[in-house]
This record gives structure tokens, C-alpha cells and sequence, in this order.
């Protein structure tokens, strides 16, 4: 099976990007690029990106209303990015109207329940149960809605690929054993990711903050 990591490369430092991608390329699967860049550098940065010859994986991760979101997708289907994120919870017009403005080779996948919440965030933001409930009533909203998969955690990619088997599945929160947490909250290894069905496993800081990035990839790639 292909590589199935995408390094999360999360600076608005464009030759820094520039050399990470670079450095971990022959040990990753793809390239993720997110809010932090896309605010520095736009479009034109994503392009820079993508000459470097991996998939890239635009995490813009847009929730408004469906004519605004739509509106933002078509912008950006000109960079035809390998996956693009929204907000599951942006409900079920937003999600058909972001995948209806897509380019057709782009996959749009549905952020869930983000993996720096727990329970007790997510009670405080009104959604009562548990997060796997709330990760899995939101992949049947995506699904519904046409879109090709979702962003959950490694704690509940399992379920979630049982209950849609042609689902594509987005796994941040991804940390070695004895990787440092930061601010995510439902972690998993990256073998313990794959096993359970992930189909693309987002990497950043584990890779990224070391002091040999592409000893890092190199080393996550090999434990799958
Ligand atoms: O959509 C995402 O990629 C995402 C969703 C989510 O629930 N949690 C999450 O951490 N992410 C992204 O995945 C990356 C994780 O980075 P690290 O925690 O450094 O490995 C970041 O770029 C986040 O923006």
C-alpha cells in the first residue's frame, strides 16, 4: 500500500516548508497544508508546495454558511488539492454545496470531533454524550451528503470504517509511544491508526520538531 502519511507542515515559513517537504518527501505519502500557511502565503504558496511532486492536502477546514462555503471551494478549485476539509457540523446544504463546488478529483472529507477535544469540551460546547457517538452520527451526516470521508481520531476510525467500508478516513492526533501530546487530547500511534482503518494518517509536530525530521518519517513509516 502506498504511504499512507501526509506530513502536517505547519508554519507561514514558505522556504521552511519548502525544506521539510523536501527533506521527509521520499518518507511521506503527502503533504498536509493548513490555515497557518494558507493564511501567509495563499494560493500562490500551495503551488510553490505542490512542485515539489506529492499530494497535497489543503486543511482549510471551512464552516459558514452554504453559499459562502460553496462560493470559497469553487475558488479554490483552480489548485484541484488532493483532499480539502469542512466542518461536518456546518450541516448537511453546507457539506453538498462544498462537494458540488469541488473540483472533481478533489476528495472533500468532513471534519468530526477535533482530536484537541474531549468529552468535557465537547459537553461544554452543548452536544451532550460521548465523542464516539458525536464522531459517528456526524460521519452518517457526511456520508449522506455525498461527501468522499472524515477527519476523526485513531479512537474512533474503527466504527466509523465499519459503518461506511467506502468511507476515505483522515487520522490526526498521531503520536509514537512516547511522543509529547501538545494540545491534542485523542491520540493514537500511527500503527494502532492504520490497523484500525485509517486511510490517510496526518503527521506534524512528531515529525516536523525533531531534530532529524526525515529520521522521524522514516522511522513512523517503518512501524506500519
Ligand atoms: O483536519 C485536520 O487535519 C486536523 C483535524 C483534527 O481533528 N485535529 C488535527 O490535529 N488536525 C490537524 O492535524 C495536524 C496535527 O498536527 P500535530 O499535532 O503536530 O501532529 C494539525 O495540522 C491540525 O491542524
Amino acid at each position: 500500500m502506498a504511504n499512507r502519511i501526509f506530513v502536517a507542515l505547519d508554519t507561514p515559513d514558505l522556504d521552511r516548508a519548502r525544506a521539510l517537504a523536501q527533506k521527509v518527501r521520499h518518507h511521506v505519502g503527502g503533504i498536509k497544508l493548513g490555515l497557518e500557511f494558507f493564511c501567509a502565503h495563499g494560493p500562490s504558496g500551495i503551488r510553490a508546495i505542490e512542485e515539489i511532486g506529492l499530494p497535497v492536502f489543503l486543511d482549510l477546514k471551512l464552516h459558514d454558511i452554504p453559499n459562502t462555503v460553496a462560493k470559497a471551494v469553487q475558488s479554490l478549485a483552480g489548485l484541484a488539492p488532493a483532499v480539502l476539509t469542512v466542518h461536518a457540523s456546518g450541516g448537511r446544504a453546507m457539506l453538498e454545496d462544498a462537494k458540488a463546488a469541488a473540483h472533481p478529483s478533489t476528495k472533500v472529507v468532513a471534519v468530526t470531533m477535533l482530536t484537541s477535544l474531549d468529552e468535557d469540551d465537547l459537553a461544554a460546547t452543548g452536544v451532550a454524550g460521548s465523542a464516539h457517538d458525536h464522531v459517528l452520527r456526524l460521519a452518517d451526516l457526511a456520508r449522506e451528503a455525498g461527501l468522499d470521508g472524515i477527519v476523526c481520531s485513531g479512537a474512533e476510525v474503527k466504527a466509523a470504517h465499519a459503518a461506511w467500508p467506502k468511507g476515505y478516513f483522515v487520522v490526526p492526533g498521531v503520536r509514537p509511544a512516547d511522543g509529547e501530546l501538545g494540545d491534542q487530547k485523542r491520540v493514537v500511534t500511527p500503527r494502532m491508526a492504520a490497523d484500525h482503518g485509517a486511510s490517510m494518517l496526518v503527521i506534524g509536530r512528531p515529525i516536523t520538531r525533531a531534530e532529524n525530521p526525515d529520521a522521524a518519517a522514516r522511522a513512523i513509516a517503518a512501524t506500519l
